[in-house]
């Protein structure tokens, strides 16, 4: 049988749910490919590879999806590495610059600065990583993954979207899941959520494979990233869908 091409974001918070393939059967059913999200979400959308842990705001552009998962990459609150970066309060921000290698957060944050913080800010689509040097005075930039660790280090105000979503509709946030793009097999399925949780139930080894000095992983992983998608994040997908819709 043909391997199964399966997609997952390169960053830190994937290292749990991925911790569990290296010794499950079903890595031998797998090939596994690694880039940032805006990627692996064109991989999904071009049918390159068959399953992905892809940015909930493509769903909407899948002719076909199915959420085979029940682990994704959510927050309860806030969630540390999906943030407005800026030198100055958001009320005075003037411009705001979006990150290329994130989907998800970019709509997060176009709903946000418009409903929540009613900012009036230009939003830009930046080109490519050079952007980060531009956050500094009225300009702001959204930063995700382990460059948002980063530059958590180096901005004085620092907007967690997490928290704010939180704070706005009082739910948790789901960024990403597992999607398949065709049917898949239903013992597969099982197998791939079985490998998925192993290294939910083993987060101290997973720190101690991946030494970090730049934030407190053993906090990201149990206090920022909520890996379950449950019923409460469920509900917040939807509404999350529905404002994108309607915008
Ligand atoms: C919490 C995060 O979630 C990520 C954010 C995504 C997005 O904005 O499109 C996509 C996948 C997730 O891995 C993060 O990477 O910091």
């Amino acid at each position: 049988m043909r391997k199964i091409k399966v997609a997952a974001v390169n960053y830190l918070n994937t290292k749990p749910l991925l911790y569990g393939f290296r010794n499950h059967e079903v890595s031998k059913q797998i090939e596994l490919v690694e880039a940032y999200p805006a990627q692996v979400a064109e991989w999904l959308i071009n049918d390159e590879v068959d399953v992905a842990l892809v940015p909930v705001a493509v769903i909407p552009k899948l002719k076909e999806h199915h959420i085979i998962s029940e682990y994704g990459i959510g927050c309860e609150g806030a969630v540390a590495s999906v943030c407005l970066f800026s030198e100055v309060p958001i009320e005075q921000v003037e411009k705001v610059y979006l990150d290329y290698q994130s989907r998800t957060s970019v709509q997060l944050a176009k709903v946000l600065l418009k409903e929540y913080w009613k900012s009036k800010a230009e939003l830009i689509e930046a080109p490519g990583e050079t952007y980060r040097n531009e956050i500094k005075g009225t300009t702001a930039g959204l930063v995700i993954g382990d460059r948002a660790l980063q530059q958590r280090l180096k901005s004085k105000y620092i907007y967690d979207l997490g928290e704010a979503w939180e704070a706005y509709t009082g739910l948790p946030f789901l960024f990403a899941a597992w999607v398949s793009n065709k049917s898949l097999p239903i013992e597969f399925i099982r197998a791939f959520n079985e490998a998925n949780a192993i290294g939910l139930l083993n987060i101290d080894t997973v720190v101690a494979e991946n030494p970090y000095d730049v934030y407190d992983l053993k906090t990201y992983y149990t206090e920022n990233i909520s890996y379950t998608l449950d019923l409460p994040k469920k509900q917040a997908l939807q509404l999350f869908l529905s404002k994108l819709t309607a915008q």
